[in-house]
């Protein structure tokens, strides 16, 4: 486990996974939810923070449930390649994963896999994941891809997203059929486990009651899922604790309708970004024109 402060912020991040499990503001606020019931040790991934989801998101192929990276141990990457700093970026940690000949077994390619989490001004969260496949056969691979963020928020029936409105989703709880979303801003009252498809860039979580609305940013990932169990599901899930959907939601910047494919020696790359203001934040600052309100420099 590995914990860094910056500015009276804090982050934590688990090796297995490569999971940050912990995020929290200057007023020791944690911003992100971690099951009571969460078991820290293979085979099951932590119910609860930042799981990453790779080489396959949720059932969108033939691997087990949003692939193997969430419950691998990963390690400490000493010397990865440049990536371009934000110099107010004042704490960071790389990890990198390389696939087992265990690995190669399920799913035969060669890649590497680097994540930065940083912590940036005003406590500022961020996640770089740089992925490479490093084939020497020549082979292509593809994947799909997903930040699992498990948000924690005052009393789910207050929250509401903004930004996903009007887009097109597939719906999981209806066979993956695609809709198109209605209304002004996504509401819960029930259970949700939605794709949300070419979602724009930056997606905002509005908590009523905490006076707190979480900034998402997403670079290279297309699409977000949303999901909350509810109760039925939460009952069924044995690391979830019965009432603890009313304080979690999942939004999860990812790449799944349109799978990414990798030619030997290439690299993608794709960053989340997340950032915690106070509620004076009001609706329709997601307009790009007012982008300049909020202040996201990592
Ligand atoms: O229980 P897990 O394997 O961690 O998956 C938890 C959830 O992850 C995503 O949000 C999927 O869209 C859901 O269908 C799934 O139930």
């Amino acid at each position: 486990m590995l914990q860094s402060y910056s500015e009276d912020c804090m982050k934590v991040v688990y090796l297995y996974g490569a999971q940050v499990t912990s995020w929290k503001n200057d007023h020791a606020e944690e911003l992100l939810f971690v099951s009571s019931k969460a078991i820290f040790k293979p085979p099951k991934a932590i119910r609860g923070g930042i799981p990453i989801c790779f080489p396959q998101f949720g059932t969108h192929g033939n691997l087990e449930q949003h692939g193997f990276a969430r419950n691998r141990l990963w390690t400490i990457d000493d010397n990865p390649p440049p990536l371009p700093v934000n110099p107010a970026i004042k704490s960071f940690v790389d990890l990198i994963l390389r696939p087992s000949d265990e690995d190669l077994k399920i799913w035969p390619h060669s890649f590497e896999f680097r994540l930065r989490v940083a912590l940036g001004p005003n406590g500022d969260l961020s996640l770089t994941s740089r992925i490479r496949n490093t084939n020497t056969d020549g082979r292509s691979f593809s994947y799909t891809f997903a930040y699992h963020t498990y948000f924690s928020v005052s009393d789910i029936s207050e929250v509401r997203v903004e930004g996903l409105e009007t887009m097109d989703y597939l719906d999981n709880l209806k066979g993956k059929e695609r809709f198109t979303e209605q209304g002004d801003a996504i509401v819960f009252e029930s259970e949700i486990d939605k794709v949300y498809l070419a979602a724009p860039s930056k997606i905002a979580i509005i908590d009523h009651e905490k006076k707190r609305t979480f900034v998402l940013t997403k670079e290279g990932l297309p699409d977000a899922v949303v999901w909350n169990p509810w109760d039925k599901k939460a009952k069924a899930m044995q690391d979830f604790g019965d009432g603890e959907y009313k304080h979690m939601l999942c939004v999860e910047p990812a790449a799944v309708e349109k799978p990414i494919t990798l030619k030997p020696g290439e690299e993608w790359k794709g960053r989340l970004a997340l950032s915690a203001v106070p509620s004076s934040y009001c609706s329709g600052q997601l307009d790009p024109l007012k982008e300049h309100l909020i202040a996201l420099n990592i």
